[in-house]
C-alpha cells in the first residue's frame, strides 16, 4: 500500500491543480514575440518554402496581415530586414538605411499600430555582400571595433525611427555597451530596451532563417563570434558580461537543445527577464515531425514553449506565435 506521502497524482488531477503546478508562469499571449521578415518591396508577399505559413512581408502588407492578430492579443514583434533591391556591401549600409524595410517598417507600425512592441534585429550579416555579422579585416577575419561602432550606428537609427526595443544577435564583442554609449548619447538609453542575444551558438538549426533573410555567409562560418555548442563556460560569461555592460534582456538561442543555458540565464541574472528564441530549424521540425505522425503540431509547439518556461524563460521569439493566440483561447488537452 502506498505511504501517505507517496500518492502525487492528487496534486494534479484536475485542470484546475494541474495550472497550480506550473513552477514558473504558464504561457501567455504577452509572452510571445513574432518575428517578421520585411522585404524592401513594398507590396510583397512571398511564401518561404523552407518555413511553414511564413513570408517575407512588403511593408505595404503588414497592417493588414498583423491588424487580425492584434486585435487576438499580439504585443510584440521583431523585425529583420530583407533588402532585395539594392546592392549590399561590406559595412551592411542598407542596414539602416532611412528607404529601407526595417525603418519603413518601424514607421508603419507605430502608426497603424500605436499599441504593439516593436523589436529590431541589430546585425550585419543580411545587409554585408559578405553575409557576416560584422566588419572584416582583409583576411576575412572580424575586425571587432569597427563592427560595434557601426552596431551601435545602426541600432541608434532604429531606436530614432520608433523602435521600443534593439535585440543585437551579432555576437561582436562590447557590442552592449557601444550601443548602450550611443542610445545615451542621443538621449534614446531611456526609452529604448536593449535585448541582448547573450547565448548565441553556433547552432545547425539557423537553416531556414538564413534561406529566408538569404544570409548564408559566402565563405566561412560564424563559429569565431558565435559560441561553440558544448560551450557552457562561455554562455555563462557572456550573460554576465552583458549584464554588466546595462542589458535589459538576456536571450539564449537556440531554444529546445539550450534549456540548460536558459536556467544558467535565469540564475546568473535572476533580476532579467529571459528570452529565448525558438528559432527557424526548431519551427521546421516541429513541423516535419508533426507530418510525419510523430505528435500532433500544437501539442509539441505547447511542449517546448513550455519547457522554456518551466527551464526559467519569460519571453518567448517563436514563429508559432500566431498559432498561440489562437491556441491560448482554447484550453487542451484538460
Ligand atoms: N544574426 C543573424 C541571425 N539573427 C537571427 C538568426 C536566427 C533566427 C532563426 O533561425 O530563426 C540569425 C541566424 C544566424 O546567425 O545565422
Ligand atoms: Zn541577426
Ligand atoms: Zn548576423
Amino acid at each position: 500500500m502506498a505511504d501517505l506521502k507517496s500518492i502525487l497524482h492528487s496534486g494534479y488531477q484536475h485542470p484546475v491543480s494541474r495550472s497550480w503546478q506550473a513552477q514558473g508562469r504558464s504561457l501567455t499571449k504577452d509572452m510571445f514575440m513574432y518575428p517578421l521578415f520585411i522585404t524592401d518591396d513594398a507590396d510583397a508577399e512571398i511564401e518561404l518554402t523552407s518555413m511553414p505559413n511564413q513570408r517575407r512581408w512588403g511593408v505595404n502588407k503588414l497592417e493588414g496581415f498583423l491588424g487580425p492578430l492584434v486585435k487576438k492579443g499580439l504585443k510584440s514583434v521583431i523585425l529583420f530586414g530583407v533588402p532585395e533591391r539594392k546592392p549590399k556591401d561590406v559595412i551592411g549600409t542598407l542596414a539602416d538605411d532611412p528607404e529601407g524595410p526595417v525603418i519603413s517598417a518601424i514607421k508603419t507600425l507605430r502608426k497603424a499600430f500605436p499599441s504593439l512592441y516593436i523589436a529590431c534585429d541589430v546585425c550585419l550579416c543580411e545587409y554585408t555582400s559578405h553575409g557576416h555579422c560584422g566588419i572584416l579585416f582583409e583576411d576575412g577575419t572580424i575586425d571587432n571595433m569597427p563592427s560595434i561602432e557601426r552596431l551601435a550606428q545602426v541600432a541608434v537609427n532604429y531606436a530614432k525611427a520608433g523602435a521600443h526595443c534593439v535585440a543585437p544577435s551579432d555576437m561582436m564583442d562590447g557590442r552592449i555597451k557601444a550601443i548602450k554609449a550611443g542610445l545615451l548619447k542621443e538621449g534614446l538609453a531611456g526609452r529604448t530596451t536593449l535585448m541582448s542575444y547573450s547565448a548565441k551558438f553556433a547552432s545547425g538549426l539557423y537553416g531556414p532563417f538564413r534561406d529566408a533573410v538569404d544570409s548564408t555567409p559566402s565563405f566561412g562560418d560564424r563559429r569565431c563570434y558565435q559560441l561553440p555548442v558544448a560551450a557552457r563556460g562561455l554562455a555563462r560569461r557572456t550573460i554576465m558580461r552583458d549584464v554588466e555592460e546595462g542589458a535589459d534582456i538576456i536571450m539564449v538561442k537556440p531554444g529546445l537543445p539550450y534549456l540548460d543555458i536558459v536556467s544558467e540565464a535565469r540564475e546568473l541574472a535572476p533580476n532579467h527577464p529571459i528570452a529565448i528564441y525558438q528559432v527557424s530549424g526548431e519551427f521546421a521540425m516541429i513541423h516535419a515531425g508533426a507530418k510525419a505522425g510523430v505528435y500532433e503540431l500544437r501539442r509539441m509547439a505547447e511542449e517546448t514553449c513550455v519547457s522554456a518556461v518551466r527551464a526559467g524563460a519569460t519571453l518567448l521569439l517563436s514563429y508559432f506565435t500566431p498559432e498561440f493566440l489562437d491556441w491560448l483561447d482554447e484550453p487542451y488537452g484538460a
